[in-house]
């Protein structure tokens, strides 16, 4: 469990994280979520002890990190992929880890063949691709076989197998009762992925809510009806209140009514129905319209001129 309480973390005149508390509980993925510079790999560096907060607590598993015996054991963290000596091989780099913190010899071998790198483990870790330097950093993270785990952007440079294996592999720590923290900007990954988000902006809490809460509050599922009867249909949908738009001469698009009642009505009228689509909200459109006071860097918006 990770229990992050009023952490705020100051560097000189930036406030990067502002009295933000949550809990990141085991057994389930939390996905952790923030336009660029909102505050996530400062909280994730405080939680692993890297930062100290300017104010505030972090505890992993009940304690500060710094007063467990054995941290490794505790807290697995992938936070800087690129954090290797290019010139000690894969196999090298872990047992180095694993012998400055007591661990067995034997958890190398295991953890490189978890993460897929086991042929490799002999080519020196400078020759590596990003993928293949993530990979090493989960297996790293993995040495001390621990009861919780931060990532901070596991599956950027990865190819769809290496995606793939992530998601599965989180999943799978998760159910095994650890605790699995993770940050990503690919909101369709995540929506695979994640069960529980935390969502920040400016270094302010926004979210802390289940997945499927986020995409219900945040915005309406819309559906998308083809008929030949749009006039008949349209008119008694706006009698009812409820919002229509018309998207192509035979197609409208319905904001307020569920496809159910929808289809119910049309049988009333007699419209015919051809096509009746629900557009789930996808976690991009929530995200978008939960941060969207929150976006510190905005590139111009493009234009079809
Ligand atoms: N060591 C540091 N010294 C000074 N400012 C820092 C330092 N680390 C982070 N910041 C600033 O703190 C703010 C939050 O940065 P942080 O890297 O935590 O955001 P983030 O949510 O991880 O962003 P991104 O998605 O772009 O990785 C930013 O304004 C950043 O410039």
């Amino acid at each position: 469990m990770i229990e992050v309480h009023n952490l705020t973390k100051r560097f000189g005149e930036t406030t990067a994280v502002d009295d933000v508390s949550f809990t990141v509980l085991p057994g389930v993925v939390t996905g952790f979520l923030g336009p660029n510079g909102a505050g996530k790999t400062t909280t994730l560096r405080a939680i692993a002890g890297l930062h100290r907060p300017t104010a505030g607590t972090t505890l992993v598993n009940g304690k500060p990190l710094d007063q467990h015996e054995a941290p490794l054991r505790e807290l697995g963290t992938l936070l800087d992929a690129g954090n290797l000596q290019p010139g000690r091989s894969a196999r090298a780099h872990l047992a180095a880890i694993a012998a400055t913190h007591g661990l067995p010899r034997t958890r190398v071998d295991e953890v490189m063949e978890l993460a897929g790198i086991q042929e490799v483990g002999q080519r020196r870790a400078g020759t590596f691709s990003l993928g293949m330097r993530q990979r090493l950093g989960i297996a790293a993270a993995l040495l001390g076989d621990p009861r919780t785990l931060i990532l901070d952007e596991p599956i950027n440079g990865l190819d769809p197998d290496g995606v793939i294996w992530v998601r599965k592999l989180l999943k799978h720590l998760a159910a095994e009762g650890r605790t699995v923290f993770l940050s990503s900007h690919l909101m369709s990954e995540m929506a695979l992925t994640a069960d529980h988000l935390v969502v920040i902006g400016r270094g302010r809490l926004i979210a802390d809510a289940p997945l499927s809460d986020i995409l219900t509050a945040t915005s309406e599922s819309r559906v998308a009806v083809r008929t030949p009867d749009t006039a008949a249909l349209t008119a008694a949908l706006v009698a009812r209140g409820v919002t229509v738009t018309a998207t192509a001469a035979d197609s409208i698009e319905i904001v307020g009514m569920e496809a159910p009642e929808i289809a119910d009505l049309a049988a009333r009228l007699g419209a015919r129905v051809y096509e009746l689509t629900t557009h789930a909200t996808s976690l991009e459109d929530a995200y978008l319209s939960l941060t969207e006071s929150s976006v510190q860097y905005r590139a111009a918006a493009f234009t079809s001129a």
